[in-house]
């Protein structure tokens, strides 16, 4: 059995790997070698076979036994340790959640239900670095690949609605207490069924202004009740670093645009928008608006995305259906990414809207990186 390490395994995108592998039995294909920065020598998880201590993240002749290695451990971790992992010599698959490799040419962005063409060139091509995608452009890929494997997509504007779990934990337990805070506030008003509408208002207004620098540590103002239309770093053009990925790494993984493929087959395709955190747990939503290549009838529409993939939904664009089936609450820990609000947009009928929403967990992180060890092993 080929020795796997895992590092990052405790964290949050980390747990949802594991709780994955486990459903999946993935444990039963590899030998796991579980790696930490921080308690080396202190017991791995049940998991373990042989290896039930945890070994030291940055010992590079450690993670060099290893065939494969699965890092969710965050960017400074790949940054620091993988370079020094390649130059001791180390041949073998690394398969990285964090973006630091990404647009790296050696190295391909995974989301094998999509570009399982790609995966497959590379790694005849000797290609040893496999990166999970931003989680709102896999997301968006798994509910619209039938778009783009059918050449339909000219153009498309993402709008999102992405969720606190994207900053990581703290960043979700920082908006829950937000929420806390700014209810208890209002408690003896809301209590009191005669209270006035606007006092309320008034003071959830001003407790979200008055929040403490500790309360705001991880966003940096109020995200309970309100909303940030920034994301990542700002690159200086206006855009930022979060709506920059929509487009480069759409095309990357795709295999089209400069650097991956020629001629007009292959130019990149415009995808870009804005995107705005919003007061969600851990599901990334996005509008989508997209100029088709040609005009096809809506009924076609809906069949192209519902038969690429079996995780895909079309969701009937009624409110009934919207309501209950497109939403973060309807998503959040499943493995289907539902698309619906389809129709076509006045602006003519080559304008198609869309509304996706995904487990930024799951599809969003943890389980590309999960099947592309299954890839790995099975070849
Ligand atoms: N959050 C997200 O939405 C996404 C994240 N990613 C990438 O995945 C990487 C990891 O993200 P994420 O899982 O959110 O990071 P976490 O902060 O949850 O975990 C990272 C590491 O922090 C250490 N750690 C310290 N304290 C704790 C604790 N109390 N509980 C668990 N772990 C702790 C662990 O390392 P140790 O065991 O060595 O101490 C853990 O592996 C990042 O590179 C990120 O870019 C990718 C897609 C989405
Ligand atoms: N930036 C994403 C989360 C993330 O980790 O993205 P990336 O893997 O591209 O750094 C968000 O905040 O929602």
């Amino acid at each position: 059995m080929k020795l796997v390490g895992l590092v990052g395994w405790r964290g949050m995108v980390g747990s949802v790997l594991m709780q994955r592998m486990q459903e999946e039995g993935d444990f039963d294909h590899i030998e796991p070698v579980f790696f930490t920065t921080s308690n080396p020598g202190g017991a791995a998880p049940k998991m373990a076979k042989n290896e039930t201590t945890l070994k030291s993240a940055t010992d590079i002749a450690e993670l060099s036994k290893c065939e494969i290695i699965i890092s969710c451990q965050g960017g400074d971790y790949t940054t620091e340790v993988f370079p020094k992992l390649r130059a001791s010599g180390w041949n073998g698959y690394w398969i990285d959640a964090a973006s630091t490799l990404r647009m790296n040419d050696d190295a391909v962005i995974v989301l094998d239900p999509v570009n399982k063409d790609v995966i497959k060139n590379a790694m005849s091509r000797g290609v040893k670095n496999f990166i999970g995608g931003n989680c709102t452009v896999s997301c968006m890929l798994i509910g619209l690949g039938g778009l783009f494997e059918q050449g339909l997509v000219e153009w498309m504007t993402s709008m999102t609605y992405q969720a606190a779990s994207g900053g990581g934990a703290q960043h979700m337990r920082e908006l829950l207490t937000q929420f806390g805070t700014i209810n208890q506030s209002v408690k003896p008003l809301l209590d009191d069924p005669a209270s006035a509408i606007l006092e309320i208002d008034r003071t959830v207004l001003a407790t979200q202004h008055g929040l403490s620098a500790e309360e705001t540590k991880q966003f940096g103002v109020p995200l309970a009740g309100n909303l940030i239309p920034w994301i990542d770093k700002d690159l200086g053009n206006g855009q930022s670093k979060e709506e920059w990925k929509a487009g480069a790494e759409t095309n990357k993984i795709l295999g089209r645009g400069e650097g991956f493929g020629k001629g007009d087959a292959n130019k990149a395709i415009p995808v870009d928008g804005l995107c705005v955190r919003i007061g969600a747990m851990r599901c990334h939503s996005q509008a989508l608006t997209i100029k088709l290549t040609r005009d096809v009838p809506l009924d076609e529409i809906s069949d192209i995305i519902a038969s690429h993939n079996q995780w895909v939904k079309v969701v009937p664009n009624t409110r009934e259906a919207s309501m209950r089936d497109l939403s973060p609450a309807a998503v959040t820990g499943g493995l289907g990414i539902p698309v619906g609000r389809l129709r076509k947009l006045a602006m003519g009928n080559d304008y198609l809207s869309a509304f996706t929403v995904g487990d930024q967990l799951l599809w969003g992180a943890a389980e590309p990186l999960r099947r592309m060890l299954r890839i790995v092993l099975d070849k």
